[in-house]
């Protein structure tokens, strides 16, 4: 699992129910299945996603009002609603409508799809409406659908879906987060075959510190800077701020708490890329590695830095510790980690 997943989705999350929300996760088993991940073997798939639920927990995702659904266990428990409504959706939009949201399958439109891919938008739009408790008033449907901005499209058909549909449904509210970038020059997006495109949540120290040691990083740019969206989306929500460690010829140390502030002096050039890359690695490491202490320890000779902001110091980022001490966590790592990925 690559940061955006682990992280992002975890900030987001802990925002929604610190707010109140009841976070229901769907656990795409079937879909993937349907997507020949892990060549459409879905015991793999399901052990994947066993792997996924316990690094959300290692990571410090506050498990209060969160659930875990399997959507081919939710799916076989009202089998009747649920494919009443799939049948529903694909009678009322046409194929090119359809084929219009292969993205939300990290496919493109031009693809040779499978029949199978013809269902998955059907299905994914058939969710939103299913996913209330069992039992819910016909009206059910998600609230709110929180998704990365790649799920956009079938969020849009669900919206124009609920006017379409007898009786008309409510629309869900869509919240997108942004899509990470890839690290390397050109990557407009992560790539889970090239293991320096991302950091993943179990990479070592070392490793995090040589992918943004080779991370694409132009001095002076902020639009497109992969350096810059990981403090942006990933370190200072998380931190609450990144401490850069400095010469005193080239400005002294410095204590960044908000993005604007940051992306400024990068713009001007008084913040350089060889003194931003460190202090990134070094925030990425505290928030992976629990026995450093978290967000206390801040670069070399400076005072401490305050504790993570996201969620109590106890469940704070142990995730590299857990996958090492647990053995059970250690014993799934290891079979993600033997499986052959298929596109
Ligand atoms: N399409 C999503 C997975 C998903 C499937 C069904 C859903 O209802 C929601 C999400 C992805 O590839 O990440």
């Amino acid at each position: 699992m690559h940061i955006a997943q682990g992280v992002l989705k975890a900030l987001n999350v802990n925002k929604l129910t610190k707010c109140g929300v009841t976070f229901r996760f769907w656990v795409a088993d079937w879909f993937a299945q349907l997507n020949n991940k892990m060549g459409g073997d879905l015991k793999k798939i399901q052990t994947v996603g066993n792997y996924m639920v316990e690094i959300w927990k290692a990571v410090g995702m506050d498990m209060d009002r969160v659930e875990f659904l399997h959507a081919s266990e939710e799916i076989n428990k009202r089998p009747d609603e649920y494919w009443t409504l799939v049948m529903d959706i694909a009678r009322r939009n046409n194929l090119k409508r359809i084929v219009r949201c292969s993205q939300i399958m990290g496919r493109a439109e031009g693809d040779d799809l499978s029949a199978a891919q013809i269902f998955y938008p059907c299905m994914q739009c058939a969710d939103i409406f299913f996913l209330k408790a069992s039992g819910a008033e016909a009206q059910c449907r998600a609230d709110i659908c929180q998704l990365g901005m790649d799920q956009r499209k079938v969020n849009v058909l669900a919206r124009e879906y609920a006017d379409d549909a007898r009786p008309k449904r409510m629309k869900p509210v869509i919240l997108s987060h942004p899509m990470m970038p890839g690290l390397l020059q050109g990557q407009e997006k992560m790539s889970k075959s090239d293991p320096n495109s991302a950091i993943f949540m179990e990479d070592s120290e070392a490793e995090v510190r040589t992918k943004i040691k080779k991370a694409y990083c132009p001095p002076g740019e902020v639009e497109g800077n992969p350096c810059l969206s990981y403090i942006q989306h990933i370190v200072l929500p998380w931190a609450k701020q990144l401490a850069v460690a400095r010469a005193e010829k080239n400005g002294g140390n410095i204590i960044y708490t908000n993005f604007e502030e940051l992306a400024a002096d990068y713009a001007s050039g008084a913040l350089h890329p060889s003194d931003l890359k460190p202090a990134l690695a070094s925030s990425i490491n505290d928030i992976l590695q629990a026995g450093s202490g978290g967000g206390q320890r801040g670069p070399r000779g400076r005072e401490a830095a305050p504790a993570m902001g996201c969620c109590p110091a106890h469940e704070r980022g142990p995730v590299r510790d857990h996958f090492e001490s647990n053995a059970e966590a250690k014993a799934l790592l290891k079979a993600v980690k033997s499986y052959k990925t298929t596109r």
